[in-house]
């Protein structure tokens, strides 16, 4: 035997008007929305129909909030069949699709109206003949219907809210007139509130007659003040006719942190949805801010937020795709502003350039890279020194930048976000030649061998101190560099640190994998880090010459722990102790004994 779902009335209009709205607010949407239909089904059948809406608030209407209508009203018939049943409306066509220009289409609609009232009254004249009708609802679910011819004499339709105690302020004459403004000053009806016009009817950025483009161009920077608050740095017309969409794309004046949430105002069918609408635009466009108006796009049921369906993802990608275009555009024509935009909005910028070869030129031409040379671009560097030597992280940057640049070595940061995808795309592009990440080994074998005499002294020194260094599985090298202000430089060695990961996984491996493991790794460097001592400074000059072995072993240490500092590794608990003993006894021998 098959049954039928009960519905328990109270509990959905509960439901729908107090759970599906995010605020009380939208009932005046949901009025004006169905007012606005109504003209529009009207004027389908009589294009010489008049067209208008009239909002009285409690104040000049006795109380209650009435919105009038030159629609096309509703018989009885219609009355019963329409505003009966939850989820029932004329706005969809006999296969359950939306139908083409209402802005209704769920059924639900009318119930916000109870967030504030606590009575529909509504009274309505159908374009099609027969007599007024009167229709009555109340918040539990229970509704009358009275054929009462006199109840309305023009065609249309007038609903009456009865407003809920503590819900008058929602209906008073400031509050609808800010509300019909906010929502509805796009719509082609005039809307009267309080029998003044509070509505444009106009596209902002649509070209008014008389209007050069400068001029729309300034009238766009200050609607994006007006909205935003700040002056925007460009706005750029967009349009997607397919899917009825046109506004504006409002570019950021300056930095936002790339996970802001975007939020773009969206009307559809010219009234608002909302300033908080995401997905319009892609991720990377995240310091774009758009006003648009789409006659095919959908909105969920609360009419909130957008239907993510594949006509967004669609409209989303030809968007990204104009505000890219847009910014090629400005490449070719005024650089500064470019290099301009470029430092301001960089992530978004260099994340689009990993996939996208126009993007890549630009950031080469625009975007400046921490390097040896200062601030530069990609395209200014490989000019001074061929191919981009490249580091991918920034302490280990800040780290051998001085000594690069003292050997006359560019250098370039590549420790930022995208960095090393970029420049990996300009040598898919431009080949090899292009950059190349260097391994801190490579920089030590360009600096010049120590003077025999002091350096076999110093490693005399060095080899008394061994156990120091070991501790930190670390191996002294000897240097002669510049900076002469710099005592010592910490690097890992890459070999090292494969011979360390093989020995672990060779204990725990059967015997003839390690063996096999073992003869790979071979003759490398048994230390995972190097400490390159530069025999110019003049600590370690005088470290050369010490003869107090625990003195030695203390100045190694510190020089190690400095070093360590300096390179901004993170420190492991040991290096902490080496750190503190270091540093202590330094003090101790400072204060002396007594
Ligand atoms: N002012 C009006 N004039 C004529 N018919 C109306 C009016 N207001 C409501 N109706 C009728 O009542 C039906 C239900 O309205 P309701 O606002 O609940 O839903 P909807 O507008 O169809 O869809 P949505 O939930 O998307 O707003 C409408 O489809 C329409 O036929």
């Amino acid at each position: 035997m098959s049954h039928t779902f009960g519905v328990d009335l109270r509990g959905m209009i509960d439901l729908l008007s107090h759970h599906l709205y995010s605020s009380p607010r939208v009932y005046v949407r949901e009025l004006l929305q169905n007012a606005v239909d109504a003209i529009t089904a009207r004027r389908a059948l009589d294009p010489d129909a008049p067209a208008e809406v009239r909002i009285e608030p409690i104040e000049t209407a006795g109380g209650v909030l009435r919105v009038t209508d030159t629609g096309i009203g509703l018989s009885e018939g219609e009355v019963h069949d329409l505003l009966s049943t939850l989820g029932r409306t004329s706005k969809r066509d006999d296969l359950g699709f939306a139908r083409q220009g209402f802005l209704g289409q769920f059924g639900v609609g009318m119930l916000s109206a109870f967030l504030v009232a606590e009575e529909i009254r509504l009274t309505t004249r159908s374009a099609g003949g027969g007599p007024a009708v009167r229709w009555t609802a109340d918040a539990s679910g229970n509704y009358r219907v009275e054929v009462d011819d006199g109840a309305h004499d023009a065609v249309g339709t007038t609903i009456e809210l009865v407003p809920n105690r503590d819900a008058e302020h929602w209906l008073t004459t400031d509050m609808v007139r800010a509300l019909v403004t906010e929502y509805g000053d796009l719509l082609p009806v005039a809307v009267h509130v309080a029998g003044e016009v509070a509505t444009t009817g106009e596209l902002p950025w649509g070209r008014r007659s008389e209007e050069t483009g400068s001029d729309l161009t300034e009238r766009m920077a200050d609607y994006g003040e007006e909205l935003f608050g700040f002056r925007p740095f460009d706005a750029i017309p967009i349009e997607v006719p397919t899917v009825g969409l046109s506004g504006v794309a409002f570019v950021l004046p300056e930095g936002v942190h790339p996970g802001t949430r975007q939020s773009h105002r969206v009307y559809l069918k010219r009234m608002l949805v909302g300033d908080g609408v995401e997905g319009l635009l892609p991720d990377w466009a995240y310091f774009v801010r758009c006003v648009v108006d789409s006659s095919a796009l959908r909105p969920t049921a609360s009419r909130e937020s957008l239907y993510q369906d594949e006509t967004l993802l669609a409209v989303r990608d030809e968007l990204g795709k104009q505000v890219r275009d847009w910014l090629v555009r400005l490449d070719a024509t005024d650089p500064d502003r470019t290099s301009q935009l470029l430092s301001a909005h960089h992530l978004g910028i260099k994340s689009l350039a990993r996939a996208d070869d126009e993007m890549l030129r630009l950031v080469e031409r625009w975007l400046p890279f921490e390097t040896t040379e200062g601030a530069v671009p990609l395209r200014q560097f490989r000019r001074m020194h061929g191919t981009v030597l490249y580091v991918p992280n920034v302490d280990e940057f800040r780290q051998l930048a001085p000594v690069a640049q003292a050997q006359g070595i560019g250098l370039l940061n590549a420790g930022y976000a995208y960095d090393v995808e970029i420049l990996d795309r300009l040598v898919a592009l431009d080949g090899a030649v292009a950059a190349r990440q260097v391994a801190p080994g490579e920089l030590l074998a360009a600096l010049d061998h120590p003077e025999p005499l002091f350096d076999s002294e110093l490693k005399s020194r060095l080899a008394e101190a061994r156990g120091v260094l070991d501790r930190h599985d670390c191996e002294a090298v000897t240097r002669d560099f510049d900076p002469v202000s710099l005592p010592a430089l910490l690097i890992s060695t890459v070999d090292g640190q494969r011979k360390r990961d093989t020995e672990e996984i060779s204990g725990e491996a059967d015997p003839l994998w390690a063996e096999l493991l073992g003869e790979l790794v071979g003759d490398a460097p048994t230390a995972s880090q190097q400490l390159v001592l530069n025999c110019r400074n003049p600590l370690v000059r005088r470290l050369a010459a010490l003869s107090d072995p625990a003195l030695v072993a203390l100045t190694v240490e510190s020089l190690y722990v400095h070093a360590l500092l300096q390179a901004r590794r993170p420190m492991r608990p040991k290096d902490t102790a080496a750190l503190n003993r270091s540093f202590l006894e330094l003090l101790n021998r400072a204060v002396g004994d007594r």
